[in-house]
Order: structure tokens, then sequence, then C-alpha cells
């Protein structure tokens, strides 16, 4: 292999620099990597790549090798985009986010330089970002886009009850129970998990999040226990790193785990039982490392009871449960909700908005039937009408009425020069929430709306 060395900014001045480096040596010392890592050339093209790094991509080596790292950014995402930009620019960089094949990764690009200085190759390595401690969410880039705001730590009100909460499930998960957050919608379960499943904590094991709203009973396996690379099951003939793999030594989040059909909630407690699974394509088994925390909104109880949920599931998920209460129950925290989140609304918002006296009086008098997720869109409503201060007019909450608009509550009068497609998202959005506030579950104010809970939950995660 022949690498060239060149200035970093002046082409004319480009010192070339030859250098020894033995292919198949190096191809064995990038798979010997624990993580995805691609040589690069100067110029931008791929000279070699590790097995890891085309699973994580779902490009096969033979597409990558040879071709230039900026040809994949659309194919691969927008990570790609930034760290090819960073080898043009011969610049070491370290970014997160979002593959189009829905990884969440955290990706490094070092350039190799000779003794004088040149140039001579870039390093590129990418891991799942739930691997070595980094928070992750398989299905969308739900935390890294949230980074801004802060970890899932910051992201939470630190008042007793909510850290008392955290600190016990905390501590449950280190002692390698299965921990279950219940409650009515929008009352935290997912904060919860993700404080303390020690989500975005670089010291902490890796945290997969799986909406299990999202998954089909025949996608359950391939998403779950991965399919095997160059099986007959692997179309793609790259291979699928399943959620209990990305998830080794760490968290697998079942988040509304209620949602898993009867045949997928089977696999789920032999894998729970066993403590292995297989890939799909393989007969190897696999030991399944991982503490499960699940989520949901519906009643449990009834549910076991009336045979929709599986009752060993129950038993093997609810090792330590947590009840959270509707936030009507606990009127006190309200104020700190809304300081905490006014915070996160105000960040680069100019000018920053305040809360007036009667607007909180407003806010504290609220019945919440959409919980701490209702608060926090009357904010962001009150956000996008408001100029400085949120006044009393600025408080607008969705009618419990399907049919008809309510004038104050209208998303054309909030935000009058918004375009039709803001509009059309804003109105979505408010039917959804109102039908979300009026029924008790995602599920059941999917199945009100005709559409299909996978659908609903997009939309939702899309406004977080
Ligand atoms: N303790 C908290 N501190 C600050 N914000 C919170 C807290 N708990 C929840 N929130 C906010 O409330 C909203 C809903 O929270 P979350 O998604 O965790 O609810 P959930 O109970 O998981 O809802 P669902 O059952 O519908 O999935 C989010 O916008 C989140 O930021």
């Amino acid at each position: 292999m022949k690498f060239y060395a060149n200035d970093v900014t002046n082409l004319a001045n480009r010192r070339l620099r030859p250098s020894f480096i033995d292919d198949a040596q190096f191809g064995s010392f990038l798979e010997a990597l624990p993580d995805g890592a691609a040589l690069l050339e100067v110029d931008g093209k791929i000279k070699l790549v590790n097995s890891k790094l085309e699973l994580l991509l779902n490009l096969a080596g033979g597409d990558l090798v040879g071709s230039e790292l900026a040809k994949h950014a659309k194919t691969a995402g927008p990570v790609v985009q930034k760290l090819s930009a960073a080898l043009q620019q011969l610049k070491r960089v370290e970014v997160a986010g979002l593959l189009n094949s829905q990884r969440s990764v955290v990706a490094s690009l070092s350039i190799l330089r000779t003794a004088d200085g040149g140039a001579y190759g870039a390093l590129l390595t990418m891991r799942e970002a739930g691997r070595h401690g980094r928070s992750a969410d398989v299905s969308d880039n739900f935390r890294f886009e949230a980074e801004a705001w802060g970890s899932a730590r910051t992201r939470l009100v630190r008042l007793p009850p909510i850290e008392a909460i955290a600190k016990q499930a905390r501590t449950a998960l280190e002692r390698g129970a299965n921990v279950l957050f219940t409650g009515e919608t929008g009352t935290g379960k997912t904060e919860l998990a993700l404080a303390a499943g020690r989500a975005g904590d670089p010291e902490a094991p890796p945290f997969i999040h799986v909406r299990c709203g999202m998954l089909s009973d025949d996608q359950f396996e391939g998403e779950m226990f991965g399919i095997e690379p160059g099986s007959p099951m692997d179309t793609s003939t790259r291979g699928k790193l399943g959620y209990l793999e990305a998830a080794d030594g760490g968290i697998l989040f079942l988040d509304q785990v209620t949602d898993l059909s009867a045949s997928s909630q089977s696999k789920l407690v032999a894998v729970l039982e066993t403590q292995t699974f297989s890939r799909l394509g393989s007969a190897q088994r696999r030991q399944a490392r991982v503490r499960v925390i699940a989520a949901t909104s519906e009643n449990l109880s009834d549910q076991v009871a009336s045979g929709a949920f599986r009752g060993d599931l129950y038993y093997r998920i609810a090792v330590m449960a947590f009840e959270l209460p509707p936030l009507r129950n606990q009127t006190g925290l309200v104020e700190a909700l809304a300081d905490h989140h006014l915070r996160r609304l105000n960040l680069g918002r100019k000018p920053q908005l305040r809360l007036s006296p009667e607007f909180m009086d407003r806010l504290k008098a609220h019945g919440y039937p959409g919980n701490i997720r209702e608060l926090v869109n009357i904010l962001e409503r009150a956000a996008a009408a408001a100029d400085q201060v949120a006044l009393a007019e600025h408080f607008i909450v969705p009618t419990p009425t399907a049919v008809s608009i309510p004038r104050h509550a209208d998303p054309i009068d909030a935000a009058p020069s918004a375009n039709l497609k803001d509009m059309v998202r804003e109105f979505e959005a408010w039917v959804i929430e109102k039908s979300i506030a009026g029924n008790r579950s995602k599920r059941s104010a999917a199945k009100s709306l005709g559409i299909d809970i996978a659908t609903l939950v997009r939309k939702t995660k899309q406004r977080q």
C-alpha cells in the first residue's frame, strides 16, 4: 500500500511521502479493533475497511474500498458527510449522530502523519453509540439531537420525588434487577429510564432504547436478535446487529412493552429465561448480558389478568416496579418543571421568554390529562405565540372535543406567519396530542385516529 502525504492547506506545497504499509497487516490490524474502522487516503479514498464498519454502514466492503468516502454520505448519513469534510481539510474530528441505517454512532477521524508532519492517510473509527458508555437509540437520533440541552441527567427536573425514584431504580439495575416504570402517558417514564440507565453518561454501559410499538411481529427477531452476515436470512449480505448485542453489558429499554404482540412476548420470555439468543440465520447461542428497563402506560395488572400480557414476562421485568403519579396529583412540581423547560426553550431564543404571573397561575391550576408532556407542549405553544412575556392569552390548551377547534387553540391564530406545511404539522400534532390525552395509551389513541401505533409514535417523537 502506498499513502501520500500532503500539506494541510496549500496543495501547491503538497509534500508527498510514500509510506510502506503492508495491506494484509493493516487489514488484520483493523479487523482486530473493537470498533468499525477504515483506513483512508488523503484524497478521500477508502483504502481498507473492517467488517464491523461494513455492518454499521450497511455497505459491503466491495462497495466501499477504492471509492471516495464522500460518495457514501448520501446513503450512509450526515455523520459520514462530516467525516469526509474533515478529511478534506485534514482535520481531526469526533462526531456523533444518526446513520441512515438508524444506528446512533460516535465516529472519529484521526490524521496519520509522518515524523515531519506530512499527512499520509487517516484512520476512521465508528461505533454504535451505546457501546463503551454512550447512550444509544437504535430507532432514532433522539438523544444526540438533545445533546445541546444536556445529558439525560440534566434533562430531568431534580426534585426529591423524581430523584428518589431515579436513584432507587439505578441501584436496582446496578444490582442486576430488571426495572419497570408504569404510569399514564407523559408522566416521565422514558426520562426516568434514561436517567436510571445513565444514558448519556460517558462512563456508563450501553443503553439501547427499543420502541416496542414500532416492532412488528415480522421484524422482532431480526431487530432484537440480529441477522447473521451471509446467512440465507440476510438479504443485505452484511448482516444486522440486533438490539440485544448492541446492549451487551448494559441496558435494554423496552418502551411501551405492552405493544409487543403475544408471539414477540414469548420470544422475549425465552431470552430472559435462558439469558441466550441466536442471530437469525445462525445456530450459535449467544449470551444475552442485559438488564431490562420496561415502561408502559397500560394497566399491566389488568393486561395480565385479561391475558393480553404474559404473566411470566411481567414477573421477569417487574422485579422492581415504580408507578409514576399523574401530574395533577403533584401540583407542587409544576413550577419547577415549567422553569426547567423554559430554560430549554430559551436556549438561543431572542428575546428570552418570561412567564407572567397570570400565565403561571393558569399553569398551576390546570388539570394535565397529558401530564408533563402536556405542560411542555403548553410552554412550547406559548414560546411560539408570545414575544417576551407569556401572558394569560398565550396559555393555549386543546379542548377535549375532537371536532371543533376553539379560536384560542387554533394553531393558525397562534402562529399567523407560519406556512401551510408548518400549520398542517401543528394541526396534526394538536390532534394527536389531544387524542393521547383523551385515551389512556398511545395504542388506544392510534386506534381512535385510525392510524397504526408506529405512525403515532413516530409523529410524537418527531416533535420532542
Ligand atoms: N422529570 C422530568 N423533568 C423534566 N421533564 C420531564 C420529566 N419527565 C418528563 N418530562 C418531559 O415530559 C415529556 C414526556 O416525558 P416521557 O416521554 O418521559 O413520558 P412517558 O411517560 O414516557 O410518556 P409515554 O407513556 O407517552 O411514552 C417529555 O417532553 C419530557 O421531556
